[in-house]
């Protein structure tokens, strides 16, 4: 079972006896099309419990385990299944249980690395498509934060969204230069700025999900995301109850972690993605990073460290007040950290290139009431 490579042998059935299971699934979202074997199904999981799994089929929820060829050929943890993947399941006992054949290769990912090691990783969810990056405008607004999330879902393959939650408890001008502070960093991303108490700017919130579309809340603790979790559940709120599960002899109770959401869109959360242990990152820093990558661009030397050498843009950015020195130093840490460093100069410059447009597409971002 490999993710990255897309599915190399799927059927040992001939292509005659296989049929397209796209519509075997209550799963809003579209499955990917991946041709099936008689008895076999494409399904997603729910939600992960160590070794046990809830999926969602055709006709409802039901627990999954791993095959014995499955587990055999994960060659590491990121290859087992986690929430929001597809998966090719051969059904059992009459749609009672199913066995996990195969992880669809995944479209994007959230992940982290492995306490105490510096390579390994565990993978968080899959397949998302839109994540809220919530910080309250009171106590919990940090731009640094924000650049680290944002470095997550980009790697990952994930559209950010930055949400500023409890408007209510500071004035207008304020918000603004909060505002101000996140696009003086060079993030680029949609804000979304509202109240859960006042109820101002959920619609916008709201609006950005799309049906079939699954999204997920990342942010610390207290800052709003379960209060905004039910605004956006409203009536269906229930439907984050436990699901039972039993399975081979005890019972267990499982959170559902891949929730319905009123309108067709699914909402992932667990856990596991609130508080992420920050930090990986190689691709994904440039584009939290995209001012400081487009200034390298204007250094007197292409290999610059932007240290102590004459001509460097970025230093005399700093001296000017035009970047922040804090936001350099974050971004020289993180790049330590990655493995950014190893790619070519001539890669570098490509970027470069691409993130200029990115900055200069920046002021052009601008929404209406909520939206930033
Ligand atoms: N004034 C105000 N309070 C809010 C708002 N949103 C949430 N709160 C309050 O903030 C506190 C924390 O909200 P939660 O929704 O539990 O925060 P959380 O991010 O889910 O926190 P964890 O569950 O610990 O991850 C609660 O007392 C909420 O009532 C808001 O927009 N304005
Ligand atoms: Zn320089």
């Amino acid at each position: 079972m490999s993710i990255s490579k897309p599915m190399a042998a799927p059927l040992s059935a001939p292509a005659d006896q296989s049929t397209f299971s796209a519509t075997d699934c209550r799963e809003t979202a579209t499955p990917p099309a991946v041709p099936c074997g008689p008895d076999e199904a494409i399904a997603r999981v729910t939600a992960v419990d160590r070794d046990q799994y809830l999926i969602r089929v055709a006709t409802g929820e039901i627990p999954a385990r791993l095959s014995g060829r499955a587990v055999y050929t994960s060659v590491s943890a990121i290859d087992l299944p986690c929430v929001g993947d597809w998966l090719r399941v051969r059904m059992q006992d009459d749609g009672a249980h199913a066995s996990i054949l195969a992880v669809l290769p995944r479209r994007s990912f959230l992940r982290r690395k492995r306490p105490g090691s510096a390579v390994e990783f565990q993978m968080i969810a899959a397949n998302i498509d839109l994540a809220f990056i919530v910080q309250s405008c009171h106590f919990d607004f940090n731009v640094r934060r924000l650049e680290r999330y944002l470095v997550l879902t980009s790697e990952g393959g994930i559209e950010p969204v930055v949400v500023l939650t409890k408007t209510d408890l500071i004035a207008t001008a304020e918000l603004e230069q909060l505002i101000a502070q996140i696009r003086q960093a060079g993030i680029v991303t949609r804000i979304v700025a509202l109240s859960n108490v006042s109820g101002e700017g959920i619609a916008a919130i709201r609006e950005l999900i799309q049906p079939g579309q699954t999204c997920c809340l990342l942010g610390s603790s207290g800052v709003g995301k379960t209060t905004l979790v039910n605004r956006l559940l409203g009536d269906e709120g229930l439907a984050t109850g436990a699901v039972s599960q039993s399975g081979e002899g005890r019972h267990t109770t499982t959170r559902r972690q891949l929730i319905p959401l009123p309108g067709g869109a699914s909402l992932i959360d667990m856990p596991g993605m609130r508080e992420l242990g920050m930090l990986d990152v190689s691709e994904g820093i440039a584009d939290s990073f995209a001012d400081i990558r487009a200034l390298a661009r204007d250094c007197r030397f292409a290999d610059c460290t932007h240290e102590r050498e004459p001509g460097c843009a970025i230093q005399r950015a700093i001296a000017e007040g035009e970047v922040d020195a804090e936001h350099f130093r974050n971004y020289q840490k993180l790049l330590r950290e990655s493995a950014f460093h190893e790619m070519s100069l001539h890669e570098k410059r490509d970027k470069d290139r691409a993130f200029g447009k990115l900055v200069r597409a920046a002021g052009k971002a601008r929404g209406r009431r909520h939206e930033y």
